[in-house]
């Protein structure tokens, strides 16, 4: 018998479409304290990782840790605001979670994002039942590219992370899935095809999930060799 499979999603840029609100509040916040960032890389900089992590990234060690978790908040609450009138679920997601829930696939989440942020998310768009597990910020020391996030998630799956698949945008993310020894499907809602070119652990690529099946996507990850 083959071993049982898991799909863990990242969140942002793969459940729903919004990792260019996330760029533009951080920038908005970034400018209000006097940095004009205008980085072409800031997302390969900052996606997936703890909040509290890109604010010391751009603002460094004199910030107090008050001041942190403050632009943080600042920082998320612009970016609700801005995104809840589009708030939805990526092309094809709902009908692929259906199937991969009518198929006993086990599913989690694992995610750079806040409490509150998972919330407006996964509680706004009432996908909770779906996932036995959802690993966010708060669950971990360190944000992607570290490993953790998705180790975590596999662990509290009770799947061994060779046989979790993971879901991701972003390049940190898809890092963060390769240390963790897990294959990934790059989503191309962030980054081009030939950007995920260099990304060892992607073994299909799709730009959202209208034509994507659970089990021919378990199939097609056991023949990939990577
Ligand atoms: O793509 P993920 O892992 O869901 O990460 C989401 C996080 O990505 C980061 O880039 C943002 O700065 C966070 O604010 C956001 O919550």
């Amino acid at each position: 018998m083959q071993d049982r499979v898991a799909f863990i999603f990242d969140m942002d840029g793969v459940i729903i479409d919004n990792m260019q609100y996330h760029v533009d509040t951080w920038l908005a916040l970034f400018r209000d304290k006097g940095h004009e960032l205008s980085l072409d890389d800031f997302l390969e900089k900052t996606a997936g990782k703890k909040a509290e992590e890109v604010v010391r990234m751009f603002l460094g060690e004199s910030v107090t840790d008050a001041d942190v978790q403050k632009y943080a908040e600042q920082k998320d609450f612009l970016y609700r605001y801005l995104y809840r009138p589009k708030l939805a679920p990526l092309a094809g997601f709902m009908a692929f979670v259906e199937a991969a829930k009518s198929a006993e696939i086990l599913m989690g989440v694992g995610t750079g994002g806040s409490p509150e942020n998972i919330e407006f998310v996964l509680g706004g768009l009432n996908l909770k039942p779906y996932f036995k597990t959802i690993v966010g910020a708060a669950n971990v020391s360190k944000g992607k590219p570290d490993p953790e996030i998705y180790l975590k998630a596999a662990d509290q799956l009770g799947i061994a992370p060779e046989n979790c698949i993971v879901f991701e945008d972003a390049l940190p993310g898809l890092e963060a899935a390769r240390r963790a020894g897990m294959k990934s499907v790059a989503i191309t809602t962030s980054h081009t095809e030939a950007e995920f070119a260099a990304a060892e652990s992607v073994f299909c690529i799709a730009g959202d999930f209208t034509n994507l099946k659970p089990l021919a996507l378990i199939e097609e990850s056991r023949q990939a060799v990577l």
